[in-house]
């Protein structure tokens, strides 16, 4: 099979040709030759007018050159014969979306002009589902949890019965779009990721920002406090590393995260930020450590590539996924959740349980059962600057043990706190539960879940990482069948409407991740706070406003 791609989305004019004798696996013949001609802006960031006039003079060099290759290639002996007028391709693949619309419609204009002239069919494909699996299958792993650092975006993905399902996300900007924006500020040419990358080499750890909430993170305090600390005069090179340390460790511990909540031991990088040997090098030390399997494309895979647009569109077009011309508009908001996955097997899902035994390891955590009583430390993550590292750690542990007595205060169960000591960041509770919710899911115990976090809204705080992982159930230590909250390691007091929407998304997204029909689910935790909390309105207004935010712009 022998595809030409065709991507464009934003600063890449990129054309094409992927041949395999089996799309489903990388094999050894697998070929793959890209042409690409960027388009670098003179000052500033990347403007959309001057890209698309990029792309209108890139985009049929570069495809006739894919063309004139995939010839080559025919006539070598592939499959489709020789000659001029017979087709030297299968399919064309291009990027629909999401990216910058006047680029995509230039995209899109060429790969119908080819699929017309050869008479062959057309594959749209999801530019962010590509930076996915462009590396799920180079690596030849089964079920990966997929980190996507790219310029425009930032999100933590998972298949689940036929989609991917976005487990962690950005609540601002990109990644990469956060770092050309510091960079820009300080005159520096665009992309800055490379420069910032250079500049950190020889930094000391400044201290910023760090932003996670559940799976969740945010730049934009990060990039502000960069900013500013530049102009107060702040060494650039101490401000770059801090920047590394402290993105670059929140984008591993979300990965992190995702890996603990499914339970998959498998990852996978994608994006243009991903060439950062930094970021590689803490997700991959993070992965070590817990036993997970890493990989990281080569770079020429992970920027922005038609390579990436072929291979996903061999797979697409191998499962009958072909679109006709007139339907074939682009979505320049396209996002990777949306895409109905033809070409994987329903059945395949990260999502394995682990055995329970008298230890578990957390996503920060090692919980020990001893008896009625649990011991939870936090282990010491390598992979983070030591001074960063220590301070998350003492600060969760602290704030561990103030808001599961305080949530207990205020009629919500949690376990008892019998110890804790920061400076070890070691806690010990009751044990309580029988059960992760995640194992046992059911409508009443997700309501209880929705009235508790009413509760502690209402009392002016947050839990930061409601997933069903961190919701106990069942009778131990009580009579009754009883719904507990724990490890509200990443809560903090607040009484902004949007902080309480958060755990209220960062729940969503969790029952999304872990359960076949989250959406009944959902309603009944969004049913039980609304009659719990009193200021129901004004928070789902802002998880509308949360959920509903384009990621794209
Ligand atoms: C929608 C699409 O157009 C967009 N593409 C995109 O953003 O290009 P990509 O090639 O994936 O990523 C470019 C970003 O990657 C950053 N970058 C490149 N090399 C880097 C490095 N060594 N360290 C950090 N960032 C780096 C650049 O600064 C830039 O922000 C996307 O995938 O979000
Ligand atoms: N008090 C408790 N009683 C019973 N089981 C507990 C208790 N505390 C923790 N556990 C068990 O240990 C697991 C990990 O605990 P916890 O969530 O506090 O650690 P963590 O490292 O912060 O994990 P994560 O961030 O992945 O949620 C829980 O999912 C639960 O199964
Ligand atoms: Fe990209």
């Amino acid at each position: 099979m022998r595809i030409l791609g065709i991507e464009g989305t934003a600063w890449a004019a990129s054309a094409s040709v992927f041949e395999t004798p089996d799309p489903a696996q990388v094999t050894d013949d697998d070929h793959v030759f890209i042409e690409t001609d960027a388009y670098a802006p003179d000052s500033g960031g990347i403007h959309p007018r001057e890209a698309a006039e990029h792309m209108g003079e890139a985009i049929p060099t570069v495809v006739k050159t894919a063309i004139k290759h995939a010839h080559e290639r025919a006539g070598a002996g592939g499959t489709n014969g020789s000659g001029e007028n017979s087709a030297p391709i299968d399919a064309v693949a291009f990027a629909r979306g999401p990216g910058l619309g006047p680029c995509l419609r230039i995209v899109a204009t060429a790969a119908r002009a080819v699929a017309q002239r050869f008479d062959v069919p057309l594959v749209g494909v999801n530019h962010m589902v590509a930076h996915l699996e462009v590396g799920r299958h180079r690596s030849g792993f089964d079920s990966p949890v997929c980190l996507n650092a790219s310029g425009a975006n930032a999100h933590i993905l998972g298949y689940r019965n036929g989609r991917y399902r976005v487990l962690g996300e950005t609540m601002d900007t990109g990644v990469g779009n956060a770092i050309d924006k510091f960079t820009r500020h300080i005159g520096w040419s665009h992309p800055g990721g490379p420069k910032v990358e250079q500049h950190a080499k020889d930094g000391e750890y400044h201290e910023l920002p760090y932003v996670v909430k559940g799976m969740d993170f945010s730049f934009s305090g990060i990039m502000s406090a960069a900013k500013q600390a530049v102009d107060d005069g702040v060494p650039v090179e101490d401000v770059c590393r801090g920047m590394e340390e402290t993105i670059f460790a929140m984008l591993t511990e979300v990965s992190e995260r995702a890996l603990s909540l499914t339970g998959a031991d498998e990852l996978v990088l994608g994006g243009g930020v991903g060439q950062n040997d930094r970021l590689q090098r803490m997700l991959g030390e993070m992965c070590e450590q817990r036993g997970a399997k890493f990989y990281a494309p080569e770079h020429r895979f992970l920027r922005d590539n038609a390579g990436m647009i072929a291979m996903l569109g061999a797979k697409m077009y191998a499962a009958g996924d072909t679109i006709p011309i007139e339907d074939s508009r682009i979505d320049s908001n396209f996002r990777p959740d949306e895409v109905a996955v033809t070409w994987r097997g329903a059945e395949e899902s990260v999502d394995r349980h682990r055995t329970a035994d008298d230890e578990v390891q957390g996503a920060e955590a090692t919980v020990r059962f001893d008896g009625d009583r649990v011991i939870k430390e936090r282990v010491p993550r390598s992979y983070r600057h030591p001074t960063l590292d220590e301070r998350l750690r003492t600060e969760r542990t602290r704030q561990e043990a103030r808001l599961t007595s305080e949530a207990r205060r205020n009629g919500v169960p949690t376990p008892l706190v019998r110890d804790v000591d920061p400076q070890k960041s070691r806690l010990v509770f009751q044990r309580v539960g029988d059960a992760d919710l995640r194992e046992c899911l059911s409508e009443a115990r997700v309501a209880d879940v929705g009235r508790w976090l009413a509760r502690i809204h209402d009392a002016g705080f947050v839990h930061g990482d409601p997933t069903t992982r961190n919701v106990r159930v069942g009778s131990r230590g009580d009579r009754a069948d009883r719904t507990f909250l724990i490890d509200f390691g990443l809560g903090y007091y607040t009484r902004e409407t949007e902080d309480h929407a958060m755990d209220l998304h960062v729940l969503a997204q969790s029952l999304a991740g872990t359960a076949d029909d989250p959406e009944a689910l959902l309603s009944a935790a969004e049913d039980a706070y609304r009659t719990e909390s009193d200021h129901a309105d004004a928070v789902f207004a802002s998880l509308d406003d949360i959920e509903g935010r384009g990621r794209y712009q």
